[in-house]
């Protein structure tokens, strides 16, 4: 908030002196903390602590490049954000959440207030950096990395100097800061509410920490340890993953400081029993019995008393449904998604339904499938539905794609080589993707991309069901259900002669073209049918506006089902009011824009290849993803399409 002139003249003294006074030179007036920032705002950064002016707020468009990369972690933070919001916005309080620098990601806000918060600063989109701002919660919190409260005059730009902001870093799995919660008003307090809001800030960053930890560990072993059995579940819970031979994978935040490592060195990649008297059977053991009671172990240096708690990775847990599988007082996970089967997946779309008979009728019967469907229309899953569907349900389902690997291993990778076959290859030679999709299901992503050379050895497989791994003549037998999967034109492929004709017969043995979503019959009902899906996995109870039903349903979607999914997930994550409207939705389906004619298919190869995928990097920003979804190709294409043509992102 602005300050009264004769006001600022005595703060920027006062910051400037106490400045050069230093920590040592101090009378305690000033904590160090704020001392040492004010020190690196003069002396680092050369700011004015004077200076006037507006915050600086993003665009929505800006916005959304900081909020991209914490795509996964967001979804989690809001829940916590809410409670944290309920249990403070009585008093005047606002929550923010900033990235790693200092950018407001997410917020919740005294909507009577907005005028005011926005002109303070305290609003979604602000960038909180000490290199911007000078002195504050959250931009002193990421360069120290500690909890703390920077009260009014405490800011270094007199500007802010009617705030008082009270953060606490969260980080990730890697020891990294990934955001900072903050806690602010616009007015002072006491420092008795200060002690208080710090120790809520500190519980529910620690929850959001630990809810990340969760989630980016889950299909890992979990153990949780605490010198007490009653404090399980609390914030200074420490928090190991293992994988299935004990050995470590990740530690948190209270782990490394338990450990006296900060980042946790030494210890990930270290065997279990080097920390824990504990032998990782034992491990398998306590959740085979479904034990959600803690185990007493000791230390292995000290032999000190702790309590363990076990979590199974998500796929063995499923096998023991019903189980417990968190302590008490611990973050409520969200639910899990149900199994997207063929009658999920075709809803009530006529063409979807007549695919799924298809499917029933034919699966089974030695048929290879060919799914075709532009990007994202749920190919992939769609192969997985079918594999679930088959007599082979209980056995592997090998996924590859043939856009993402180089030509140089893409043979290795699906036919694995002999021992010593090639510079760089394993000592003991490798089995390949085809091989350990035996008994079970191939499914070829992107065959379109498959090289032609490559395309002859495949060939093979569907007409012999046979193999010959590099480097050997021994052809080794393969039963598997093949499926293929494209988003390219194959008839026309086959007809320029870059897609071969025979392989092409072979493979087409059942042709299914998924519908785009913008052509599905029951697209309003997928719509809601996803928004509820979305709002469970997330755990957020939401309805759906009915104007927000209607601009999703006009969108033409050229990222098909894949954009809506992410669409629906960014929405229900900023929905604080238990509503979608139109106000949480992307900006880009608002505004219609991507409401224009289907995404042009580039032809494959050559200057006009070259030239379009240089247009809509241009036009992108050189944004890979938004790239994919104008030409309607996946990321990986884009990729190796840039290095085909030797484009590259300009700095
Ligand atoms: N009917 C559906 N209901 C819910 N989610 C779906 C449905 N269809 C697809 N999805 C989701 O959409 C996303 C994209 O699906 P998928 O990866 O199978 O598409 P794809 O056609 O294989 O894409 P690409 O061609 O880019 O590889 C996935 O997250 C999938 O779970």
């Amino acid at each position: 908030m602005a300050r009264q002139p004769e006001r600022v003249g005595d703060h920027v003294d006062h910051v400037v002196r106490s400045a050069e006074r230093g920590v040592r030179g101090s009378d305690g007036s000033v904590p160090s903390l704020v001392l040492e920032s004010w020190q690196r705002c003069l002396d680092t950064y050369r700011l004015d602590p004077s200076r006037p002016g507006e915050p600086m707020i993003l665009t929505d468009g800006e916005l959304k490049e900081f909020r991209e990369p914490l795509d996964d972690f967001m979804p989690l933070a809001r829940p916590e954000i809410e409670r944290l919001y309920e249990q403070v916005s009585s008093a005047g309080y606002v929550i923010l959440l900033t990235d790693a620098n200092g950018v407001t990601i997410d917020y919740l806000g005294i909507p009577s207030l907005e005028d005011d918060l926005k002109a303070s600063g305290l609003y979604l989109g602000s960038i909180w950096s000490e290199r911007n701002e000078g002195t504050n919660g959250v931009g002193t919190c990421i360069a120290t990395r500690r909890p703390l409260t920077v009260h009014l005059d405490q800011h270094f730009r007199s500007r802010n100097a009617g705030l008082t902001c009270t953060v606490a870093p969260i980080f990730s799995p890697e020891g990294g800061l990934a955001a900072v919660l903050d806690v602010s008003s616009m007015s002072s307090s006491s420092a008795e509410a200060q002690t208080l809001i710090g120790e809520i800030v500190k519980r529910s960053a620690k929850r959001i920490e630990h809810a990340y930890f969760l989630r980016r560990f889950a299909t890992q072993w979990i153990v949780r340890l605490m010198p007490d059995f009653s404090r399980i579940g609390a914030r200074d819970e420490i928090i190991l993953a293992l994988d299935a031979n004990g050995r470590i994978l990740g530690i948190n935040q209270n782990a490394a400081d338990w450990a006296h490592n900060p980042a946790g060195a030494g210890i990930v990649g270290r065997p279990v029993s080097d920390l824990l008297e504990l032998e990782p059977e034992r491990v398998l053991r306590e959740d085979a019995t479904g034990a959600a009671s803690a185990l007493p172990l000791r230390t292995r240096h000290g032999g000190a008393q702790v309590f363990a708690i076990f979590r199974a990775p998500e796929r063995s847990r499923r096998r023991h449904a019903g189980r417990p599988d968190a302590a008490p007082g611990s973050t409520p996970r969200p639910a899990r998604p149900r199994a997207l089967t063929l009658d999920r997946l075709a809803g009530a779309d006529p063409a979807m339904t007549a695919h799924a008979a298809t499917v029933r009728r034919l699966v089974d019967r030695g048929l290879p499938f060919l799914l075709t469907g532009e990007t994202g229309t749920g190919k992939e899953v769609f192969a997985r539905a079918i594999h679930m569907e088959s007599r082979r349900a209980d056995k592997p389902f090998v996924a590859i794609d043939c856009a993402s690997i180089p030509d140089s291993l893409i043979e290795s990778e699906l036919f694995g080589y002999q021992p010593g076959t090639f510079t760089g290859a394993a000592r003991q030679g490798q089995r390949g993707k085809v091989l350990q999709a035996h008994g079970g299901t191939l499914f070829l992503d992107e065959i379109g991309d498959m090289p032609l050379a490559l395309q002859t050895r495949f060939l093979r497989l569907l007409a012999e069901g046979q193999i010959t791994p590099l480097g050997s003549s021994k052809p080794v037998d393969v039963d598997a259900t093949v499926i293929c999967a494209t988003h390219r034109d194959l008839d026309e492929m086959v007809e320029e002669g870059t897609f071969r004709a025979d392989l092409f017969f072979r493979l087409a043995g059942v042709r299914i073209a998924l519908p785009a979503l913008r052509e599905r019959g029951d697209r309003r009902a997928l719509i809601g049918a996803m928004f509820e899906a979305e709002c469970r996995a997330l755990g957020v109870h939401a309805e759906l506006d009915g104007a927000a039903l209607d601009a999703l349903d006009r969108y033409r979607w050229p990222g098909n089902v894949r954009e809506l999914k992410s669409a629906l997930r960014y929405a229900v994550g900023l929905s604080g009011r238990g509503r979608v409207t139109v106000d949480e939705l992307p900006a880009a389906i608002v505004s219609g824009r991507g409401a224009g004619p289907a995404p042009a298919k580039v032809s494959d190869e050559g200057d006009s290849e070259r030239d379009a995928l240089l247009a809509a990097l241009r036009a992108t920003r050189w944004r890979i993803t938004e790239t994919a979804r104008l030409l309607g190709v996946s990321r990986s294409t884009v990729h190796r399409r840039m290095n085909r043509h030797g484009l590259v992102r300009p700095v």
